[in-house]
């Protein structure tokens, strides 16, 4: 089984795709990772696409270091490589492979259900106030000691989402056939409830 998982940032998709692959005993592929791993190589030479093309082509998905990754500077950095055709076009064998595994896998990020898997069994797309994921996103880089403010915050998600909804390529889209999980008012447990019951009910043929 395939399991599709896109959404704007800090909506807590990560969080959902883990215990849903640990649920069902499938690997899980954060592929924001991919874009934020290209975009530390481009760090200081972001407008140079060739370089962020030849990133994503030489790219090991042995060597992801997600917690190096996950800053704020790389967030709104791999926003800028990921709006690009060529590195898009270079990530999308790894990414066909990932899903291919015997058994299936659970991927998320912006454009899985759309893109990148299509047929996948179950879709969701979870997503969450601007606010609410401000918030959620300020409670995390303060627990890693990484400096930021409430307002910053906000502003890089409002940012990153114009971006990334706007771009020609692989634009952040609600697949058709999706299905809307809004954890604005959801704590973990529950929104892992809910995503676990719209999977279940999509393998039962709803
Ligand atoms: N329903 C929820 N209620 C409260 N906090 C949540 C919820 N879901 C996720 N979180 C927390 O919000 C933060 C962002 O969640 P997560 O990393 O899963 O989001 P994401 O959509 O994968 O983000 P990104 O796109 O930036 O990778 C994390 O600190 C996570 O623990
Ligand atoms: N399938 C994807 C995944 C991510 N992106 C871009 O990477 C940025 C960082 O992603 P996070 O999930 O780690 O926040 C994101 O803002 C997108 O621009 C993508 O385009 N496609």
């Amino acid at each position: 089984m395939i399991i599709a998982i896109d959404g704007p940032a800090a909506s807590g998709k990560g969080t959902l795709a883990r215990r849903l692959a640990a649920h069902y005993g499938l690997p899980h592929l954060d592929t924001g990772l991919l874009y934020r791993a290209v975009a530390a190589r481009c760090l200081g030479r972001l407008d140079d696409e060739a370089a962020s093309e030849d990133a994503a082509r030489t790219l090991d998905v042995a060597t992801l270091d997600p917690e190096a990754l996950r800053t704020a500077e790389l967030g709104e950095a791999a926003s800028v490589v990921a709006a690009r055709p060529s590195v898009r076009a270079a990530l999308l064998a790894l990414q066909h492979r990932f899903a291919a595994q015997p058994g299936g896998a659970v991927l998320d990020g912006r454009d899985i259900g759309t893109v990148i898997c299509p047929k996948a069994e179950a879709k969701l797309f979870v997503t969450a106030t601007p606010e609410v994921r401000a918030a959620r996103r300020f409670r995390e880089l303060e627990g890693r000691g990484e400096p930021a403010t409430f307002e910053a915050v906000l502003a890089d998600i409002r940012k990153r989402d114009a971006r990334d909804s706007a771009r020609s390529s692989a634009p952040l889209v609600k697949a058709d056939d999706a299905v809307l999980l809004d954890t604005s008012t959801l704590d973990i447990p529950s929104a892992f409830a809910a995503a676990l019951s719209i999977v279940e009910a999509r393998r039962a043929g709803g």
